[in-house]
This record gives C-alpha cells, structure tokens and sequence, in this order.
C-alpha cells in the first residue's frame, strides 16, 4: 500500500541568526527566524512524512510553546518523526523537495542537503531530490523577507 504526503512551510530570514537548511549551514548575512533551528526544509520533509501517515503536523508533535523545542535540532524533530514512519511499518519510496528563495543561491548545497535528508530518512540520495528556485523577485521570497518550501513524499508499505 502506497501512502503520499505534502509539506509546506516559511521562515523569515532575519539579521543575528544562522541559515540551516536541509541540515545544512550556509553562510549568508541573514538565518530563518523560528521557535527551533528553523530548517524550513527539515520541518517541511516532516509534515510530508506526517501527513502521509496522518498524524497531523509538526505544530501537533512539537508546540512552539514547549521550552524543550527552543533552538531545537531540526534533524532530531525529523528523525522523530521518521520513527513514527516506521513504527506505522512504512519505507520511502521517494521525496521531492522545493526550496523558494531569491537568494541565496543554493545551488552548491543542494546535493549535501539531499545527502543529509537521505541519511535522516534511511534511504539511498537517488529516492531524494532536492531542487530550487527563485520567486523572480516578486513577493516575500522575491523581496528576501523568507524563504519557503514544499515537499512531496511517497511511502509504501514495508513488504
Ligand atoms: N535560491 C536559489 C534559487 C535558484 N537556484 C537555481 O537557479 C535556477 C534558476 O532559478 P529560477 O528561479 O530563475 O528558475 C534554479 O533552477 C536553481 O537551479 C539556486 O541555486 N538557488
Ligand atoms: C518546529 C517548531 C517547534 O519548535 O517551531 P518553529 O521552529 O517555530 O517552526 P514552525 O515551522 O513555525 O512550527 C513548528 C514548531 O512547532
């Protein structure tokens, strides 16, 4: 049985915090703003994977309210939630994922973030696709007040 899921998420970039993204660090003058790490791209691979198996968000599974997941490791809410992936008796089949941001390019950090999604979702790069594109400078993305990303997974039953 094959199960799918989608993801959507934004943080705004501000001065004074570091820029993660699909675990990785990228050096820029601006990082995401959030209550954890704000890997807008791990948080979005997160509720792909929640949705897929219908357990809601990750709001639902770590509240911003919650002392714990202050400058939380994304990686660890992530690898979390793939437990839960597994203990459901799920695999991946494969993940796509967008990132929308005007700057800063990331184009040499894409295949390192695929490898560390890989690793995270215990599967080989090949079922992970990373890719990016810009907003052509028209909206918040396009104004580089945030970044945002979508993600689509699809998981099947484990024979
Ligand atoms: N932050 C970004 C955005 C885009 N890229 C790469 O550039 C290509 C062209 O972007 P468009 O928005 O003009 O389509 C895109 O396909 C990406 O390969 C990037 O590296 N970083
Ligand atoms: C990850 C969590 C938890 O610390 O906080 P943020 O980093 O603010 O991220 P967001 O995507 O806004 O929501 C999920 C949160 O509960």
């Amino acid at each position: 049985m094959f199960r799918i899921g989608q993801g959507f998420d934004v943080h705004q970039l501000t001065e004074g915090r570091p820029l993660i993204i699909g675990g990785i660090e990228i050096p820029y003058e601006k990082g995401l703003l959030g209550h954890s790490d704000a890997d807008v791209l791990l948080h979005t691979v997160a509720d792909a994977c929640l949705g897929a198996i219908g357990e809601g968000d990750i709001g639902k599974h770590f509240p911003d309210t919650d002392p714990a997941y202050k400058d939380a490791d994304s990686a660890k809410l992530l690898e979390h939630v793939w437990k839960l992936v597994k203990e459901k008796g799920y695999e991946l089949v494969n993940a796509d994922c967008t990132i929308i941001a005007q700057k800063p390019k990331m184009a040499p950090y894409i295949e390192p973030m695929r490898e560390r999604i890989a690793q995270l979702l215990e599967t080989d790069n090949e079922n992970i696709n990373v890719k990016a594109t810009t907003t052509e400078k028209l909206g918040f993305t396009g104004r580089g007040e945030g970044i945002a990303s979508q993600v689509a997974v699809l998981l099947q039953k484990r024979k």
